[in-house]
């Protein structure tokens, strides 16, 4: 069995974050396992409250896992604060963890911030560079990129920008532009964009989660990058096609819709 570990922020209403990914993880017949940055009180309608992890221990979180049960890829969410994002960078390096696909969490959908605000350049230097894949939504990109991106043609450029600093592939994911949902992979120059048709459905709670979770799982499978994306990308279409409605809300995806 493959095992596919996640290293992100606990969501207790069970939509985003470790949650969303280990039901990912196992909707996708693999053997999930989590290294929490963080407790977040959050539900479909915000983010209420956040406990972040001791860095230290969660360097002891990664030693127990790494040291046990190698994982053929990582996913790495929410991380929270500076130290964090150094021990996770060092232990990445230090067991030479493999197919790690980096969702760069800054801002929840609901506004509220999951990173201190000082910990971009951090992030930026020390733990970006470790991914075979970084997945910022348009916000996110904007941060990286420092310019608004409005169209398809922005996306490119904010791709060209962001791997200036961060010299690996980049996913931007177009889930917030207006009229389709098709996501960006620039790859080392080549240019390879996933198309989405725009679901009408408000509840979209955990999407970013679930997508790059799904591509960690198919990239453990031994998938190449644009096959994992593909397959991830229809996942997620899936699971939102379902249209589960809970919580009063932006509320969560449905992962059973395929078991
Ligand atoms: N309404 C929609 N219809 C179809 N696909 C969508 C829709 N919303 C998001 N997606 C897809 O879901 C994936 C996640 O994209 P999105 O831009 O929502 O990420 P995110 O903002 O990081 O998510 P989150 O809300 O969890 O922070 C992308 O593949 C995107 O194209
Ligand atoms: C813990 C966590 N990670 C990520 C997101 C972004 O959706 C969220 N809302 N909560």
């Amino acid at each position: 069995m493959k095992k596919v570990l996640t290293i992100a922020g606990s969501d207790c209403s069970g939509g985003a974050g470790i949650q969303a990914d280990i039901k990912t993880i196992t909707a996708h017949k693999m053997y999930a396992m989590s290294a929490i940055t963080a407790l977040t009180a959050q539900n479909t309608t915000g983010v209420y409250g956040i406990l972040e992890t001791d860095a230290k221990f969660m360097g002891l979180q990664l030693d127990c896992i790494f040291k046990d049960i190698n994982p053929d890829a990582v996913k790495i969410g929410m991380v929270a604060n500076k130290d964090i994002i150094k021990t996770i960078a060092n232990k990445l390096i230090e067991y030479k963890a493999k197919n790690i696909v980096a969702d760069p969490v800054m801002v929840s959908t609901a506004g509220s911030r999951l990173m201190e605000e000082d910990a971009a350049n951090t992030l930026i230097e020390k733990l970006l560079p470790l991914a075979t894949v970084i997945t910022p939504n348009l916000a996110e990109a904007e941060v990286l990129c420092n310019f608004p991106i409005k169209t398809k043609e922005d996306c490119i450029k904010a791709a060209e920008t962001i791997f200036k600093k961060i010299p690996t592939a980049i996913l931007i994911k177009g889930g917030h532009l207006e009229d389709c949902a098709d996501d960006l992979l620039w790859d080392n120059g080549s240019i390879h964009w996933f198309k989405g048709e725009r679901i009408d459905n408000p509840n979209t709670h955990g999407t970013g989660c679930t997508l790059s979770s799904a591509i960690a799982s198919n990239l453990a499978a031994g998938h190449d990058l644009v096959t994992s994306i593909q397959n991830a990308k229809d996942y997620i279409t899936g699971a939102l096609k379902a249209n589960l409605n809970l919580g009063k809300g932006s509320g969560p995806l449905n992962h059973m819709y395929n078991l």
